[in-house]
């Protein structure tokens, strides 16, 4: 019951989604977990986020639960190479962040109380500190336990978006889509999201080179066995959110086990 139309835009030849009025697969309630990875400035954030809210879904960053772990640390003076008090600090961090797709909220409770750590973990220091905690498989193991319970009390009603999601994280999500872009378009895409603040040096160290050190502990860069690929080098943001939304409904409305 979905309709895929190709259809000829002044960007070019794009997929669009017709949704068809109570298709069955996206009844409230149902469970569907749409798992996104992808590399930096692919458009994880955005798309997940969109899409999660014409879908009326809960939405999880799962990079945002790095980051404050690398928040924290950096917060405590720890030394990031020290593998056991990194660990230890992300299996005692009492972190709470918004599921809300129109509510971005990162909290961090200390000593002293919470603290608002929305705009600190999207901050160049934490950018640069954060593949240190990412690649800490202590870390990565706390935080996918944590992850999962995220999505299991959201009655598996949530786009999951992060490095390890359609793999790791959510292997028996609903939906799983690596969103790909190249080089150029994401390099293009951070730079200005950053207010052409940053130089090419710097941008290729926060988006190249981390995604290289990332590769390390997750697989990103190609589609696992049963993973939809969306390149968006050549989609604008409305296109790709076709794209993505066209995938959900090809995926949920397969015949069992097809
Ligand atoms: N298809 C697209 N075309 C153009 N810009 C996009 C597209 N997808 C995302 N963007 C923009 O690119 C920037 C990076 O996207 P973001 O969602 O932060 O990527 P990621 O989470 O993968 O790092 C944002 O400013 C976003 O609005
Ligand atoms: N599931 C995930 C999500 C993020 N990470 C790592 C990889 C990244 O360097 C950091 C931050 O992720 P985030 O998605 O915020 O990164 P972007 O800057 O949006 O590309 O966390 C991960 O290893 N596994």
């Amino acid at each position: 019951m979905t309709e895929l139309n190709s259809q000829s835009t002044a960007q070019g030849t794009s997929v669009r989604y017709t949704p068809v009025p109570g298709t069955e697969p996206l009844r409230l309630g149902r469970p569907l977990v749409v798992a996104i990875d992808g590399p930096s400035g692919s458009g994880k954030s955005s798309v997940s986020k969109e899409v999660a809210r014409r879908l009326r879904l809960a939405y999880l960053d799962t990079g945002a639960m790095y980051r404050a772990v690398a928040w924290d640390c950096l917060e405590q003076g720890l030394d990031l190479a020290d593998g056991a008090a990194v660990e230890a600090a992300a299996r005692g961090l009492d972190l709470e962040l918004s599921t809300s797709p129109d509510v971005e909220r990162v909290l961090v409770r200390g000593p002293h109380g919470m603290t608002d750590v929305t705009a600190a973990i999207r901050e160049p220091r934490i950018s640069a500190a954060v593949s240190a905690v990412a690649t800490n498989l202590g870390v990565r193991d706390e935080l996918i336990r944590r992850q999962r319970a995220i999505v299991a009390a959201h009655g598996r009603r949530m786009v999951v978006e992060g490095r390890d999601i359609t793999t790791v994280v959510a292997r028996d999500a609903e939906v799983r889509i690596l969103l790909t872009a190249s080089e150029e378009a994401r390099l293009r895409r951070r730079g200005a999201q950053l207010g052409g603040t940053q130089s090419a040096e710097q941008l290729h160290e926060q988006v190249v080179a981390r995604d290289a050190k990332d590769s390390t502990v997750a697989s990103f860069t190609q589609a696992a066995d049963g993973v939809f690929t969306v390149d968006s080098s050549d989609l604008d943001f409305d296109q790709t959110i076709d794209a993505v939304l066209g995938v959900v409904h090809a995926a949920v409305s397969r015949p069992a086990g097809a």
